[in-house]
């Protein structure tokens, strides 16, 4: 069961920046000898849940009645918001005993698993961290729903700071060029692009570099909504400094551009909007002022050394109770092909 969970978690962190605004979620369908007959995972906002397409699996591959064991990375939904209740669905499969990863912190749809012990027939519902031998992936599955989380409870994003420093600590790229850490420190670093819902910049970077931000270094999710890039800049009218042909272009290329001369109002601007995870992508101006405004929930800075970069993480201590963070399940787990 371990090595099934432990695959299905890096199967559902794939799925990071498709689902906004709702979570990743990931659930796997086994036989009574373990073995996995079918799976799913959530694939986009208003498409069924993980629960339902493992179910369909099992359905089209003709094994729905030898389901007797169902896992899931968050508890099952006990509502009907855009899809029905997946508690439900899977009290209409023969599935006997059901591991849970998280429990849901969202107040409209949790119940799912007092629903599924208390139904008729009630089914043995586990939480992961129950065991203590599980307790890691307990933790990832905490640490998969963080931004969703941080969204439903605090009605704002997770904020992942990213940023890249040369051998003297200096952000600024040689003439030039707009970036100077290595393949796979970029690789990592669109990773982090193709996992988050929007980017916070800032009006200096946008002038200097022109940035781009898509994701090229790995294929991007073939069907996500539109990204959100918000622009600080506090020169004044509806689109500050920022040039219309930027805008144009960032529009082509799927971004819905807004521009802010107040940061510290983002995190609730993009939380209206559904944004569960955002990425601060900007010069040393900005960070200054994501630093004292503590608007940041885990830090990433690359270092470039003359080897391999040197990558620290940090974490605020109070951004979840266990202080996990979605960038490291990201790092380790991600299994998108490169
Ligand atoms: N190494 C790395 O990771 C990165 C490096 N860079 C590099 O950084 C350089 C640009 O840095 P920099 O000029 O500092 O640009 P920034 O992208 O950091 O933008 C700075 C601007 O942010 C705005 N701003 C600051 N505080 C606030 C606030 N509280 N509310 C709203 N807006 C605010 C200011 O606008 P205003 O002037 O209107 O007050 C300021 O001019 C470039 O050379 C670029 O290549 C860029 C991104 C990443
Ligand atoms: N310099 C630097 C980064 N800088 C970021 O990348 C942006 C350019 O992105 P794009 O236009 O998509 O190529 C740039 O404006 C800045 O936000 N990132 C990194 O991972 N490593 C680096 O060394």
């Amino acid at each position: 069961m371990r090595p099934i969970f432990h695959a299905l978690i890096a199967r559902t962190a794939d799925t990071l920046g498709a689902t906004a605004p709702n979570p990743s979620v990931g659930c796997a369908l086994l036989d009574r000898h373990g073995a996995v007959l079918a799976s799913g995972t959530h694939p986009k906002v208003g498409a069924p849940h993980a629960e339902i397409m493992a179910i369909n699996d099992a359905h089209q591959k003709g094994v729905l009645d030898r389901v007797h064991t169902a896992l899931v990375t968050l508890e099952p939904c006990n509502h009907t918001g855009r899809t029905p209740p997946c508690s439900e669905a899977l009290l209409n499969t023969p599935a006997k005993d059901i591991w849970i990863g998280a429990a849901d912190p969202n107040p409209k749809a949790s119940g799912g698993a007092v629903r599924l012990k208390t139904a008729p027939g009630g089914r043995n519902v586990t939480f992961l961290s129950e065991h203590a031998e599980l307790a890691d992936l307990a933790e990832d599955c905490t640490a998969l729903i963080a931004p969703f989380t941080q969204r439903v409870l605090h009605q704002r994003p997770w904020i992942s700071v990213k940023q890249a420093c040369n051998e003297a600590g200096s952000m600024i790229p040689p003439k030039g060029q707009k970036t100077f850490t290595s393949a796979s420190s970029l690789t990592f670093a669109h990773r982090l692009r193709r996992a988050t819902d929007a980017i916070i910049t800032g009006i200096g970077t946008v002038l200097t570099d022109d940035p781009s931000f898509t994701v090229r270094h790995i294929p991007d999710h073939s069907s996500r909504g539109p990204r959100i890039v918000v622009v600080c800049d506090r020169s004044g009218g509806p689109f500050g400094r920022v040039p219309s042909l930027w805008r144009a272009r960032m529009a082509e290329a799927g971004f819905t551009v807004l521009v802010s001369n107040d940061l510290a109002s983002v995190p609730t601007l993009l939380a209206e909007r559904g944004v569960n995870w955002a990425m601060v992508e900007a010069g040393p101006g900005l960070l200054k002022a994501v630093s004292e405004l503590n608007l940041w929930d885990d830090w990433l800075t690359i270092s470039k050394t003359d080897t391999i970069d040197r990558i620290e993480l940090t974490t605020q201590p109070g951004s979840n109770p266990h202080g996990l963070s979605p960038l490291r399940l990201l790092r380790e787990k991600t299994c998108s092909p490169e």
